[in-house]
């Protein structure tokens, strides 16, 4: 079947590269499908990693912000990879250093050309800082799907999370149908679901849904 779900257990670690010339040397190329996880240090995209594989130690997760300076990729199959972005953000880290993430972050969002979907993530109750809204923003205009991802929702009363993913939903709407908002915890799996399905789908873009069909017949 090419068409059939992903299953996103099966994601291993293949590399951590400090900028996408290590990725051009030591990936076959920049096809297939990437899917890419960015926000600000410690929004929560290492344990979203985690238990959106359901493994406990793909990616590090820390209590230290701005852990990942990395970019970390894993494979899910032939074909498609998800990708932990370096944290922006974080202030209290020594300015070259912040400086070369940053690139890597920038370099990576501008070139890659099989980036094909990016999650956003926020901690629920810091939503749509400055820099997650360059990112979404920056996307959008690239015409990459979007799903930004309010993490930590544990941390609310329902109540008060329904508001704020309304609110951001609200402030978002401009964006159009390739936006999307999802709260969601690491801690609890709340929002899963519904963050596999997306994910599965920006896995099976037309392109590569027929070309894997095309190379069956053959
Ligand atoms: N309560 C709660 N805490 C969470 C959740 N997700 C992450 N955390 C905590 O938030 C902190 C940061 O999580 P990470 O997953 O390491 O964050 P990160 O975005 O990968 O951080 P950087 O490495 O700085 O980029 C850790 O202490 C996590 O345990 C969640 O859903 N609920």
């Amino acid at each position: 079947m090419t068409d059939s779900r992903i299953d996103f257990r099966q994601a291993k670690f293949l590399i951590s590269a400090p900028d996408i010339a290590h990725l051009d040397e030591h990936l076959p190329g920049d096809v297939g499908v990437e899917i890419a996880f960015a926000g600000r240090s410690n929004a929560g995209k290492s344990s979203a990693l985690n238990q959106l594989t359901e493994q406990k130690n793909l990616a590090r997760t820390s209590k230290t912000p701005g852990r990942t300076q990395l970019i970390n990729v894993f494979a899910l199959d032939e074909h498609r990879r998800l990708v932990d972005l370096p944290g922006y953000g974080f202030a209290q880290v020594p300015l070259a250093m912040k400086k070369k993430w940053q690139q890597a972050l920038g370099q990576y969002l501008q070139e890659r050309a099989c980036l094909s979907g990016l999650v956003v993530l926020m901690d629920i109750r810091h939503p749509l800082k400055d820099l997650d809204m360059q990112m979404i923003e920056w996307a959008v205009d690239c015409d990459i799907p979007v799903l930004a991802l309010l993490t930590k929702c544990d941390k609310l009363a329902q109540s008060a999370r329904m508001k704020t993913v309304n609110e951001v939903r609200k402030t978002l709407a401009d964006f159009g149908d390739g936006v999307k908002v999802e709260p969601f915890s690491s801690l609890k799996g709340t929002g899963k679901p519904k963050v596999l399905s997306i994910l599965n789908e920006w896995c099976h873009p037309d392109w590569l849904v027929e070309a894997l069909a095309d190379a069956e017949q053959e």
